[in-house]
């Protein structure tokens, strides 16, 4: 069973049993092990073996208890790689646990309440009332009433709720509750709370996402989650770790959810429109030929093997940054905090990168499949609606950015403070390259120059490096000439986001060529990746070129060699991009689409598909009520 392709077709419908011969050609010449490269991808073999029995049992389970009509499309199906994940250090958990009682017994869901950007401006209080040993929790304004966390609306019967606590006649910032909401004896809303549902929403239509309103609701003192502060019983207020430590969920979450929902909408989203760019036959590539496949055509290339690349180098990318999580994460349960300002840096930034790429590759991949795929059958835009929440969600994208720029310009300021002293070596590990040696002129001579992981390496980092210099200068020559800190930093907001964007594509160009090097003894895979690494690095050197020949750190002409050298990949990876799809191993329910089943049959199933859907299915109400009238009406006029 294992590594057999027959379990990833379609469940037993007319066309699982053959293969159409459009797609059974690209899998005839195998450049690389497909099998080797899942196991890569899922970390292991077992993993891969492990992963694949869970599927094989939700799907049964999926089949028997969720009618199609109900299943929400895509959103059961989602999956995510098996991984040594951030969920078991929840956000919950990150925050301590409180001694009062093990919540999992009491509580049915628990909603996670830190709705909003400005965390620190959140407006719900938590009144500690000594007298009581009690907080008092509190909703004061319209603004300050929760909306959208998950569960809430209907489901949750305890929230996490982010209050500003004030004790001890101080307000001592934003900490976590564990709030009762529902009784648990007849799930209604208890005394104080205003609870309910948001109403529709882009999509995420499977998640009851809710609002709360709280009016003097009182919880007892234990209630507050205490990792890293306690209130004592008389209200004294003891810090237990780092005020920053309170955001330690977030970063949590950010970490997990890359792995675990963004990458696979890309993966679905790529592996969906390069098998239908195989079966899809448009035009003639000569006047004598039969018709093309359209992925045989550059421009079609050019669309789907940019996110395709993506789609791996953010995998490798998402399993560092988890590493890092879990590094960093052992110190900070020791007390140790030092790894938290780039741990943060890190997940914050990757989180908006990794988002905004993945939501622009899958528009490009519903794009890529012309009219098909605007239709629902093609599961590309649940995926699109899908992948689009998470630009918003666990963090808007540009709150995120400029968290990191924050991080940058600090690093950069520590190296001019005594050049000497901040030797690579003292800075973190991620901006290490803003006290290496930089080159002022590109030396490629040739497009194969470009094809070097070290070349074009050290022009991101060149980059980055200028464009945060940019961003410092123009912070401090507005202080020079007398802004304020705060208005000084509005005014050079969009300089930040930019040079944080550069500083974070060349740490994914650097993760993903130093992941390869770990591969040169599987020489056949390393091959295919260095190619889509390759790629990866050069579309974005030639989407961001005026960052590039801004200074002169390349000319106009290694521009050109640039582009040949990334023209010259895109016929390379043509062979591979069916094998390359499959390695994602996602089995045709999972991907919930007509036109990207394993065997190729779209035409069939998006005709069986689109006959079932209800319009079609469940009588035409319009033709009695609107239509026979109408033509009774004019052919009694006849
Ligand atoms: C299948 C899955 C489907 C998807 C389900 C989706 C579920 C979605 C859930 C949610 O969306 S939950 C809500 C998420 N909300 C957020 O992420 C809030 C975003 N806002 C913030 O994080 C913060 O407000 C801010 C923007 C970072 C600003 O923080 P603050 O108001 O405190 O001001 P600053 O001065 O910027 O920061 C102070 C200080 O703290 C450091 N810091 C900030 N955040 C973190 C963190 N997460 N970890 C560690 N450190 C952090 C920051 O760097 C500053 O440090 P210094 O510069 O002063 O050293
Ligand atoms: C599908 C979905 C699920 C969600 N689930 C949950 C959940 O379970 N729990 C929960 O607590 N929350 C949840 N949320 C809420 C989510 O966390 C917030 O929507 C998100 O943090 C963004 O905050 P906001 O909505 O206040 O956006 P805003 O901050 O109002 O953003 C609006 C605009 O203002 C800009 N902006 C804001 N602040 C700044 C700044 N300082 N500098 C520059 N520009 C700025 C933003 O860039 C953006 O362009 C969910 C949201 C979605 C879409």
């Amino acid at each position: 069973m294992e590594g057999n392709p027959v379990h990833r077709v379609s469940a037993g419908d007319a066309w699982s049993s053959s293969m159409h011969p459009d797609i059974e050609s690209e899998r005839h010449s195998q450049s690389f092990n497909v099998e080797e490269l899942t196991n890569i991808l899922d970390g292991g073999a077992q993993n891969t073996a492990l992963r694949r029995k869970v599927e094989v049992f939700l799907e049964i389970w999926a089949s028997r208890y969720i009618t199609s009509s109900r299943k929400p499309s895509g959103a059961w199906a989602q999956r995510s790689r098996l991984q040594s994940g951030t969920h078991s250090a929840a956000s919950s958990r990150s925050w301590g646990h409180t001694p009062r009682q093990n919540w999992g017994t009491v509580s049915r869901g628990c909603c996670m309440q830190r709705t909003g950007t400005y965390l620190q401006g959140l407006e719900t209080e938590a009144t500690y009332d000594a007298a009581t040993q009690e907080f008092v929790v509190h909703s004061p304004t319209m603004t300050a009433i929760k909306w959208w966390p998950g569960d809430l609306g209907r489901s949750a019967t305890h929230a996490l709720v982010q209050a500003q606590l004030i004790c001890s006649g101080a307000r001592q910032g934003m900490h976590a509750f564990i709030v009762p909401i529902r009784s648990l004896d007849d799930h209604s809303p208890l005394p104080g709370i205003t609870i309910g549902d948001i109403g529709p929403k882009m999509d995420f239509e499977h998640t009851d996402n809710g609002f709360l309103k709280l009016d003097h609701v009182r919880i007892p003192r234990e209630n507050m989650l205490n990792r890293f502060a306690q209130v004592l019983p008389d209200g004294t207020y003891v810090k237990l770790g780092v005020p920053k430590s309170n955001y330690l969920s977030m970063v949590v979450v950010r970490v997990d959810i890359l792995l675990g929902e963004v990458l696979p909408l890309l993966q679905k989203a790529c592996t969906i429109a390069v098998r239908y760019a195989v079966i899809r036959r448009q035009s003639r590539l000569r006047p004598s030929d039969p018709e093309a496949k359209v992925l045989d055509y550059q421009t079609q290339q050019q669309k789907l093997f940019p996110p395709l690349a993506m789609a791996y180098a953010f995998h490798f990318v998402a399993n560092n940054l988890l590493e890092f999580f879990h590094h960093s994460y052992s110190f900070i349960l020791d007390g140790d905090f030092a790894l938290l300002p780039e741990l943060h840096a890190l997940s914050a930034g990757l989180k908006a990168m990794l988002s905004d790429f993945c939501t622009q590759g899958v528009e490009q991949c519903r794009r890529a499949c012309g009219g098909h795929g605007y239709s629902k059958l093609s599961g590309l835009p649940s995926l699109l609606t899908r992948v689009t929440a998470s630009c918003t969600y666990e963090g808007e994208n540009t709150v995120l950015y400029l968290q990191t720029a924050r991080f940058l310009i600090k690093s950069y300021l520590n190296t001019q403070k005594s050049p000497g002293s901040a030797s690579k070596g003292s800075l973190p590990q991620s901006v290490a390259y803003l006290t290496a040696p930089d080159l002022a002129r590109c030396p490629a001579q040739t497009a194969a120059d470009f094809l070097q992981p070290e070349l074009y390496t050290t022009a991101w980092a060149h980059v980055a490096v200028r464009l945060i210099k940019d961003s410092v200068h123009h912070l401090q020559t507005l202080r020079q000439a007398g802004a304020d800190e705060h208005d000084a930093w509005n005014q050079t907001t969009v300089i930040h986001v930019q040079a944080t964007k550069a500083h974070l594509y060349y740490v994914t160009v650097k993760i993903f060529t130093e992941a390869l090097e770990k591969l040169e003894s599987q020489p056949a895979i390393h091959q295919v990746l260095k190619r889509l690494s390759d790629l990866y690095a050069l579309h974005g050197i030639l989407t961001n070129a005026g960052d590039f020949l801004h200074d002169g750190f390349l000319s106009g002409a290694q521009i050109d060699m640039a582009r040949k050298a990334y023209l010259d990949l895109l016929p390379f990876i043509r062979k591979d991009a069916i094998l390359l799809t499959d390695a994602f191993d996602f089995t045709d329910q999972c991907l919930n689409s007509a036109l990207g089943c394993y065997d190729g049959h779209a035409y069939e199933r998006l005709f069986q598909w689109a006959q079932k859907s209800p319009t079609n299915t469940e009588g035409n109400p319009a033709y009695e009520k609107y239509i026979r009238p109408l033509l009774q009406g004019r052919r009694a006029r006849l």
